[in-house]
């Protein structure tokens, strides 16, 4: 007798085990729908208790991180089954994001599909669907330094896993009370996230001073649940954006977007958050917003490139998650001039980002005061919306046409790099300048054949290597490795350091 409770007890624990492992896998969690199919008494009995879990692995609940379920004891009978769905998803963490953090490997347009209505059907309405990652499609970032010779969009089809056979059907009293499902974010995962505080809202005692706002740690929580956002997601209720994030103030906005200075909930540390301003409905618009991210990902880390963290999709419309600038160039201009140094310095370090992306076969096409920032006296080259490949395998569409080389205008894409150089030519002129760039046609055509007018006060070497940069033939202007190279900012280094 007590050999077989001893063998029952380790069939269970090896069961659970590997479901446990399963689910840490990414794969649904179906622990609670199993053991509760064990129709036996027992089993249902032992779910409601919370030493259950305790007993069945044999070690302490603390070390798994098992949430605690004493305060659930009380009414244990009445809505075990909520509960017990719930202590899985609280215990495995798996938040109901629609989009997953891998953003490389993951067809997000597919992803998104989750939130895609389900048709009803009579005999699913009591089932609740598990979420899983659909790898169909897999989207290999073109603009990756370690896709070599020509890139090209790979897309792996297709389904190893099937959205219907993924069902696990549930007792019609295991979800009692539950409302018809309608999307594959299930009503009880709603419910769910509700539940599931967001983390609280603080400051990060690891940023001295960095945080000077006063912050209400709990004030999110007021709401029971701050990532419940049926307004504003527009399906199924669940805003990544506003479950990770506070918002605090918009910092920018461009023609396609609006930039908002955000506190992460969980690490208390400040970001940007970009967001397009319109729905991508159409799989073309959502892939060339794509490239943005893409591109950004591809880059990697560079000290003169704003970093980049994350991005998702969410109501259509995609985020990107970024380092935190103080502001761009663009918004110094009208209040202080920039003194010859100082330009100097953000040339030499926007070139330095030049170099580092051309050295990996891209090109940001979009050069321009606008898209560098400053953060603590640091300049940093940012939206790499227009980001494209050097060997023009990828679709170019070149930035603003005010800092566009004649070349390019023509549709001549041999020199793309040096398109760049050209545009950060032409930002320097006009932050040395103090002024936007000349509006009327014939000055703008001048910039365009490297007519440079005189810059009275500025040294001569300065101003010759502005004309060398926005030379109208791209072979003659210089890369971004001879400009970082030029003996012009050798004062200006000396004077940083
Ligand atoms: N990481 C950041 N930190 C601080 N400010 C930022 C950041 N990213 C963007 N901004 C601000 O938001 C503005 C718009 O951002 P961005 O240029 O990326 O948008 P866009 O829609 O691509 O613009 P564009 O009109 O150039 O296409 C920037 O000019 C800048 O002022
Ligand atoms: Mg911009």
């Amino acid at each position: 007798m007590k050999t077989k409770a001893l063998k029952r007890r380790r069939e269970m624990k090896g069961t659970l085990a590997r479901q446990l492992q399963q689910v840490q896998l990414g794969q649904a969690s179906l622990v609670p729908f199993q053991l509760h199919h064990q129709s036996s008494s027992s089993a249902s009995s032992s779910l409601s208790n919370p030493s259950f879990f305790h007993n069945i692995l044999g070690q302490d609940a603390a070390d798994v991180n098992l949430p605690s379920l004493s305060g659930a004891g009380a009414n244990a009978d009445a809505d075990a089954d909520d509960r017990d769905f719930i202590l899985s998803q609280d215990f495995f963490c798996t938040p109901d994001y629609i989009t997953p953090d891998d953003q490389n490997v993951l067809n997000v347009f597919d992803c998104n599909k989750e939130n895609v209505p389900c048709p009803m059907s009579p005999d699913k309405l009591n089932t609740v669907k598990s979420k899983r990652r659909r790898p169909d499609c897999v989207l290999l970032n073109p603009l990756s330094p370690s896709l070599s010779g020509r890139q090209q969009v790979v897309e792996l089809a297709n389904d190893t896993f099937d959205m219907e056979t993924d069902e696990v059907k549930l007792d019609k009293t295991s979800v009692s009370g539950a409302k018809k499902i309608h999307s594959y974010v299930s009503q009880s995962a709603i419910a769910l996230r509700c539940r599931v505080m967001p983390p609280p809202c603080i400051k990060n005692p690891y940023l001295m001073g960095a945080l000077e706002m006063d912050l209400d740690p709990f004030g999110n929580q007021r709401s029971k649940c701050a990532g419940f956002f049926p307004a504003l997601t527009g399906g199924d209720g669940l805003s990544r954006y506003h479950t990770d994030f506070h918002e605090i103030e918009q910092i920018g906005a461009g023609n396609f977007s609006r930039v908002f200075k955000v506190l992460r909930r969980i690490d208390g540390c400040l970001y940007a958050v970009k967001h397009s301003t319109r729905q991508l409905h159409q799989d073309t618009e959502r892939r060339k917003a794509l490239m943005e991210v893409q591109a950004l990902a591809a880059v990697g880390s560079h000290e003169n490139i704003v970093g980049y963290f994350s991005s998702w999709f969410e109501n259509e419309q995609l985020y990107i998650q970024m380092e935190l600038c103080d502001h761009s160039l663009s918004m110094t201009k009208s209040s202080q001039l920039l003194t010859e140094q100082e330009v100097l310095l953000a040339l030499h370090q926007v070139a330095k980002a030049l170099q580092f992306i051309h050295e990996r076969g891209i090109v940001h096409l979009d050069v321009k005061p606008d898209n560098i920032y400053v953060k603590n006296g640091v300049y940093k080259l940012g939206d790499f919306g227009c980001a494209t490949l050097t060997d023009k395998s990828l679709p170019i569409e070149e930035g603003d046409a005010r800092y566009m080389p004649q070349e390019i205008l023509n549709e001549k894409y041999d020199y793309l790099d040096k398109v760049d150089i050209f545009s950060l030519g032409a930002a320097i002129y006009e932050l040395i300048r103090g002024s936007p760039l000349p509006e009327s046609r014939s000055q703008f055509l001048n910039l365009k054949e490297g007519k440079l007018p005189l810059l009275p006060g500025h040294s001569l070497q300065f101003q010759n290597l502005l004309k060398a940069m926005v030379d109208p033939d791209p072979v003659r202007r210089p890369s971004a490795k001879e400009l970082v190279q030029n003996t012009i900012f050798n004062k200006v280094l000396r004077n940083a350091t």
